[in-house]
């Protein structure tokens, strides 16, 4: 078998601020109302990689063909005011293009970026608070973000490992989460807890099938982020749920329930339920919690097409809905 070898480098933490970027107009679904990513900043954090013609760059300290990355950093930011997108992975892919199409001893780039969101902020105009439209703010902890490798290929290129996401989307549910029944050994500490609170940072990442549904710089078909973290708080909301194992299978059940372009999903979440301090307080509902301590709990679940056809068949059997 042969290794081969690692080869690549590049530059991290690129940022890039357009402002009056296309906007993403999308459809509605139920679970959300969000039709529209105005993109007044687009703001996203790049990470590249360049792959190709390098060997001699490392053996014989030729530099001839070295593209510095500092270079890199500058042809990212320039091509941000070169062509209209909607989308980081819009903009990520041709972004990738672009580089194959510039320097020939480029084989293969890799790109990820999440996004820098801001968003609207209200002002007084005249007697009514109305968004202003130029002051915005850093806004909620949740962040588009998408991956994609593009190969040079005999007719141009080829498009590789294209994931699209959204990370830390942080949940908490104070009541309809339970957590028993679970493995009771001489390790045991945890108490059973029928109604818990859940608190949950999410990654979701997903997969088209036909690339170009998520890349096209038109976006008629991409999947909105937003719409995503929506159905997972509505499932979230839904859901008496035992675990977050059952959870998120169900997050990713109406996902691809959702959005038939889509070919998989695939979550990271992250436990961060809080600690009860007081359980009961006299004449209120309420209890009194505090932050968990080190370490955190996690879990990676994939769900696919399969999953859901399986549901689907499932319900249609018992009557009960996905
Ligand atoms: O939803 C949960 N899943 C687990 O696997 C787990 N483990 C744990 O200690 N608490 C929880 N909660």
């Amino acid at each position: 078998m042969t290794n081969e070898r690692t080869m690549y480098y590049g530059k991290k933490d690129v940022f890039v601020y357009r402002t009056y970027a296309k906007p993403l107009i999308a459809e509605t679904i139920p679970e959300s109302n969000f039709t529209k990513r105005e993109n007044i900043i687009f703001g996203v954090d790049v990470q590249v990689a360049l792959h190709g013609d390098f060997l001699h760059n490392y053996i014989d300290g030729d530099n001839s063909n070295l593209v510095a990355t500092d270079s890199m950093k500058n042809f990212i930011q320039r091509q941000a005011g070169e062509f209209e997108y909607s989308t980081i992975d819009g903009f990520l892919t041709e972004v990738a293009k672009r580089f194959i199409a510039k320097y020939p001893q480029v084989d293969q780039v890799e790109i990820s970026g999440q996004e820098v969101p801001y968003g609207p902020v209200k002002v007084a105009k005249g007697n009514a608070i109305e968004e202003s439209g130029i002051v915005l703010r850093p806004s909620h902890t949740e962040r588009a973000r998408a991956s994609v490798t593009v190969k040079r290929a005999d007719n141009g290129t080829e498009i590789m490992n294209y994931t699209s996401g959204i990370q830390d989307i942080h949940l908490i549910k104070i009541t309809g989460n339970s957590f028993y029944g679970f493995v009771h050994d001489e390790y045991t500490q945890l108490p059973e807890e029928k109604d818990r609170n859940l608190f949950i940072y999410v990654d979701i990442d997903w997969t088209y099938n036909d690339v170009n549904d998520g890349i096209d710089l038109k976006a008629a078909n991409h999947v909105p982020a937003e719409q995503v973290r929506d159905i997972a708080a509505t499932v979230f909301h839904e859901l008496q749920n035992n675990s977050i194992q059952h959870l998120v299978y169900h997050i990713g059940i109406r996902i691809l329930e959702r959005f038939s372009q889509l070919k998989d999903v695939k979550f990271y979440t992250n436990n961060r339920t809080w600690l009860k301090v007081v359980e009961n307080i006299s004449n209120s509902e309420g209890k009194v919690y505090t932050e968990p301590p080190l370490p955190y709990g996690y879990q990676a679940f994939s769900v696919t097409r399969e999953d859901l056809d399986k549901a689907q068949t499932d319900s249609k059997q018992s009557g009960v809905h996905a």
